[in-house]
């Protein structure tokens, strides 16, 4: 189990990450979300071992993890880190990346153990090719594929998935996690993508001026919405006063997402003139006017702007 309490860490002058603890069950999948510039590298490399902690400690099985200080070459041996800028040997194949990190005791079993990562990754068809030849999506591939050849007991990935397209990452993603869960890895990903946390994360921690926003199950976290910030990670949201979305006395404002706001056939409080209709697939998003204050929903067709339409909340949908 790892367990991590930050007191403070700063770069110079400038404070990173502050008042930040959790701890990690073996096998659990943590996801950190957070704003771009926000500390999630920083945490992810001060739990691996490349940065000095100062006022905080790391912990993994109850012992203290003691940081670039107390070792030669910086870095766990049971911790992989797959970081943005994934270091692969460009001159040598996608198996020899990947041979590297194996024991090399038995070839047989190094054979095996690479055609097992190499399909996880998706990158079967590539295991000959030089890795200078590859895109840089199929560099991030070989990466993953290369962290986990020696099968450490955390897995480290900082936006593991930022140059591989839509198409391939779903399966990527499935086959990885599955894969993750199947050897009981812990994980723990450092994302900007609030759909890849909530599909795939056991728990999210949301990550906001480096301190501890909101964790919980990504149910917990979708569910309990209550600041713009944290609305601001996964679509367009309203803010609209109690008295007007339900029977209430209050006139205090909520975050309100798209898809609890449902065309009325009556009249309510929630009269929204249209402004503009975007097209996302499987529906539209409607963004409208109440007086001056700017909504968001969701509706099967597109609407004209000018139109009027009633507005019901639905809390739970
Ligand atoms: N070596 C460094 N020295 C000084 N400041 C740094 C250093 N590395 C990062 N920073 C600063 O620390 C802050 C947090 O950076 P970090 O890379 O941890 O954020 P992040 O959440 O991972 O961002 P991104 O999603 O863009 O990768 C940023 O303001 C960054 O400029």
């Amino acid at each position: 189990m790892l367990e991590l309490d930050i007191r403070s860490f700063r770069y110079a002058e400038k404070e990173i990450l502050k008042e930040l603890s959790f701890s990690l069950e073996q096998g659990e999948h943590l996801v950190i979300l957070g704003e771009s510039g926000g500390g999630k590298s920083t945490l992810l490399h001060l739990i691996y071992g490349l940065l000095p902690l100062d006022m905080g400690t790391v912990k993994w099985q109850n012992k203290p993890l003691l940081g670039p200080g107390h070792h030669l070459i910086p870095g766990e041996k049971f911790i992989k880190l797959v970081a943005q800028d994934f270091n692969v040997m460009p001159f040598t194949s996608v198996s020899e990346n990947i041979a590297t990190h194996l024991s090399k005791l038995d070839e047989e079993a190094d054979k095996v153990r690479i055609s097992e990562l190499l399909k996880v990754v998706d990158l079967y068809d590539y295991k000959d090719t030089l890795v200078k030849n590859l895109s840089g999506g199929q560099k991030q591939r070989v990466a993953i594929a290369t962290a986990l050849a020696n099968a450490p007991q955390l897995l480290l990935l900082d936006e593991p998935f930022s140059n591989i397209d839509t198409f391939r990452k779903n399966s990527l993603r499935r086959k990885l996690f599955n894969y993750l869960k199947s050897k009981n890895i812990s994980c723990i990903t450092a994302t900007h993508d609030a759909e890849e946390a909530l599909s795939y994360a056991d728990r999210i921690l949301m990550l906001k001026n480096g301190s501890l926003e909101a964790i919980g199950t990504p149910e917990e976290i979708y569910r309990g919405i209550a600041t713009p910030f944290q609305a601001g990670f996964f679509s367009e949201f309203s803010i609209l006063p109690k008295n007007v979305l339900f029977d209430s006395d209050s006139s205090e404002a909520i975050i309100v997402l798209p898809h609890q706001l449902k065309p009325s056939p009556v009249e309510t409080k929630l009269k929204i003139k249209v402004i503009k209709s975007y097209f996302k697939g499987a529906n539209y998003l409607i963004f409208g006017i109440w007086g001056i204050v700017e909504v968001y929903f969701l509706h099967p067709v597109s609407l004209k702007g000018d139109e009027t339409i009633y507005l019901s909340y639905h809390e739970n949908n």
